[in-house]
């Protein structure tokens, strides 16, 4: 389970994050939606520990800071970083061995297999184009069998097949128990996954649906989304008017 409780981060004089809180249960997915600049890859990367932060965030109920946090926490940044001089199969046996990951050769079998990456195992991270070290990012942090996996923008640069398999592997993390965070600002790309929306807006969480409350309600999620992102643009040049 992932908990993020009132958390603040400012660059500077930029508030990017303010008293953000939400939750993804075990078996969920969740998504952060918000226009760019919302604050949705902050959060990510506070969760991730990438950045200092004012509040409190849980992996699993242990600080999202500690060696057992770390250890249960998969991370596939929007930019994906690869080791020049590793090659593809590396990357995944890099990460394997860091995680002592049991059986680690079939996994990256698989996984190579799945993201059409084994005829590129013996590739240089450096040779990789946008897409392929996107692929290498997911499949090095789904060797490690993560608990809490967090996606930023996951789905930029990928192409067909890559897309289709990324949506199958995130539906497998859910079905496993996992808690997935999916941070995008295209609703279209997640609108069959998600079962619980947190809506970003100016550093803020704007609105908290669960996919039950917005089908009952006969609720439309993009409206809402537009009503919250324009509504509030449209209030901002009113006040500088
Ligand atoms: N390293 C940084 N230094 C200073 N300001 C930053 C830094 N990173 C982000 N910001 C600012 O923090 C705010 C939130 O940015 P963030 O990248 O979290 O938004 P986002 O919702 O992920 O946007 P996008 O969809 O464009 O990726 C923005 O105003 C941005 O300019």
């Amino acid at each position: 389970m992932l908990s993020v409780q009132k958390v603040t981060k400012q660059y500077a004089k930029t508030v990017a994050n303010q008293d953000v809180s939400f939750r993804v249960e075990a078996g969920k997915i969740g998504i952060l939606l918000g226009p760019n600049g919302a604050g949705k890859s902050t959060v990510v990367k506070c969760i991730a520990g990438l950045l200092r932060f004012q509040g409190l965030i849980s992996i699993c109920g242990y600080p999202n800071k500690s060696m057992e946090a770390k250890r249960l926490l998969g991370y596939i940044p929007e930019m994906p970083a690869m080791y020049d001089l590793l090659t593809v199969r590396e990357h995944l046996e890099f990460m394997a061995r860091a995680y002592r990951i049991d059986r680690w050769e079939e996994k990256a079998d698989r996984l190579l297999e799945r993201f059409q990456l084994d005829d590129k195992q013996k590739k240089l991270g450096r040779e990789l184009s946008k897409g392929m070290q996107q692929k290498v990012s997911i499949c090095s942090a789904l060797i490690t069998d993560p608990k809490v996996v967090l996606f930023d923008e996951p789905f930029v640069g990928l192409d067909p097949h890559a897309i289709k398999e990324l949506k199958d592997s995130l539906r497998e993390l859910r079905d496993n128990g996992a808690s997935v965070l999916i941070s995008t600002h295209m609703l279209d790309s997640v609108e069959e996954l998600w079962d619980v929306a947190n809506i970003m807006m100016d550093g803020k969480i704007a609105a908290v649906r669960s996919r039950q409350e917005t089908e009952a309600k006969k609720e439309d999620l993009e409206g809402l989304f537009f009503s919250i992102t324009e509504g509030a643009s449209a209030k901002d040049k009113e006040e500088t008017e």
